[in-house]
């Protein structure tokens, strides 16, 4: 039966917001016809207007709030540069901590149907703001200068701004200093419709623990004009930069990085830590952008495997090894495994780095590599999962299933892929015992959780 459309075009209408999309904008349900507003917080009362409708949902807009939500915060609107890619910049950060936390609990319970777990409450920053270790800016040009910033969203049209309320001042005042000494220079923007101009992104990488720097100047052409010049002036205008790179995307792509990299000066990696354990950080490499709450992740993710340093463990969907090589440590020995087989050189680069010899790194699909280990008769004793939003394929919880280990530890960046996948534990022979949600990416939708499951 198909439902009737209660809203059309134009319509004045006084609504409720019920919750947030993925993308932060406010949903209010109208006789449960969704309606997608921007500036709307649950639990807010407003006039909207429709500006759109489709089959099963409607865009509107902010007319008047008519009650606020005690967590609106009003960013004044000459500060509105600042907050690019932050989807929750009108919600206080207590607001902000108190919607995930009932994302994660009302996902786990109506999703997952789990019962008898403890969810924690959500470990938030104490500075939840200049978090972001990384920055790769857009670069256009106004009035004769070059111009940096972030797009408008759905756009791409270029925000001016030099300051960013979630990355590191380090990189914002490098950004600053880069984009001016380019400009000073002459060099020329990319101009993404005529793909003609120079300069596209410039990226900036920096480690919080050894104060390193990378800058990348990622250009359309080959050549780099004053490209001694700029060295130079970079060089003496940021006394951390240990590393600058310049990288050739000659396509029409909206992926940021081509395949042609050239180091210009210093290292062809930077720096960090994470604990103990030493990353060397190329301009293509992951590395967790927040690193405080890294550290508070991996922290939990080691206490919740109870390692006495006689266990194997498998780490699945292992990255650069990051939660490998910091188990390693504890453990008798760590298999990861990884899909992207340059992520796997580079975790065996960071396991030679720090010494750390119990450890293998296998490329491939995690669902396909661990059934082959299981069969070759390799038995862990805590198995990690760290999977993409969309969570585990079916295959892996098979065989964690069939493989039976002592614990799984989940780490996940989606609750709903992460309820789902939990239910199917449970409905075998696993219990959820402990849910920990952290707040890896304050100002955005996202949320971070890492969970315990025991063997019963
Ligand atoms: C959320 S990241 C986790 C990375 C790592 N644990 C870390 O903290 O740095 C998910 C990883 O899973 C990898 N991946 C995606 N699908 C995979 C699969 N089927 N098998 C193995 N790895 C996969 C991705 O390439 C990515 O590195």
């Amino acid at each position: 039966m198909s439902q009737t459309i209660p809203v059309k075009k134009n319509d004045y209408i006084d609504v409720e917001f019920v919750d947030l999309t993925h993308e932060g904008q406010g949903v209010a349900k109208i006789d449960g016809f969704p309606v997608f507003v921007p500036g709307g917080l649950p639990g807010e009362s407003a006039q909207i207007k429709i500006l759109n409708v489709k089959k099963n949902y409607g865009y509107g807009k902010l007319i008047e709030i008519k009650e606020k939500s005690p967590y609106r915060v009003e960013i004044p609107k000459e500060d509105m540069h600042k907050y690019g890619g932050c989807q929750l910049h009108h919600m206080s950060y207590e607001g902000q901590l108190q919607f995930k936390q009932n994302l994660v609990e009302q996902t786990l319970t109506r999703i997952g149907k789990l019962q008898d777990v403890n969810i924690h409450p959500i470990i938030g920053m104490e500075q939840p703001f200049h978090y972001r270790n990384k920055a790769q800016v857009p670069v256009g040009e106004r009035n004769g200068r070059l111009i940096t910033g972030f797009y408008k969203p759905r756009t791409h049209e270029i925000i001016d701004t030099d300051e960013s309320v979630i990355h590191m001042e380090a990189i914002n005042d490098a950004i600053k200093i880069v984009k001016e000494i380019c400009s000073e220079l002459g060099v020329t923007a990319y101009n993404e419709e005529a793909h003609t101009g120079v300069l596209r992104h410039i990226m900036a990488r920096f480690g919080r623990k050894t104060d390193e720097l990378m800058i990348v100047l990622i250009t359309r052409t080959e050549k780099l004009p004053h490209r001694e010049e700029i060295v130079g002036k970079i060089v003496a205008a940021l006394p951390n930069v240990k590393s600058i790179v310049h990288n050739v995307n000659p396509k029409r792509t909206n992926v940021i990085l081509g395949e042609k990299t050239q180091v210009l000066w210093g290292q062809d990696v930077i720096y960090d830590y994470i604990g103990n354990v030493k990353f060397a950080i190329s301009p293509r490499s992951f590395y967790q952008v927040n690193p405080v709450q890294t550290q508070v992740l991996y922290d939990k993710a080691l206490a919740y495997t109870g390692l006495t340093g006689e266990e194997i463990v498998i780490d699945a969907y292992c990255g650069i090894g990051t939660i490998s090589l910091f188990l390693a440590q504890q453990a008798k020995k760590v298999y990861g495994v990884e899909v992207v087989s340059d992520a796997i050189n580079d975790a065996k680069k960071n396991a030679d780095l720090n010494g750390i010899t119990n450890v293998e790194f296998t490329v491939g699909e995690a669902e396909t590599v661990i059934p082959n280990w299981a069969k070759e008769g390799i038995h862990a004793d805590v198995i990690v999962v760290d999977p993409p939003r969309k969570g585990c394929d079916a295959a892996l919880l098979k065989t964690i299933i069939e493989m039976k280990p002592k614990r799984v530890v989940y780490v996940s960046c989606n609750p709903a892929t992460l309820a789902r996948d939990l239910g199917i534990l449970e409905a075998d022979d696993y219990q959820t015992v402990e849910v920990q949600p952290v707040d890896m990416f304050p100002m955005t939708m996202h949320v971070e959780c890492v969970s315990q499951i025991v063997l019963k």
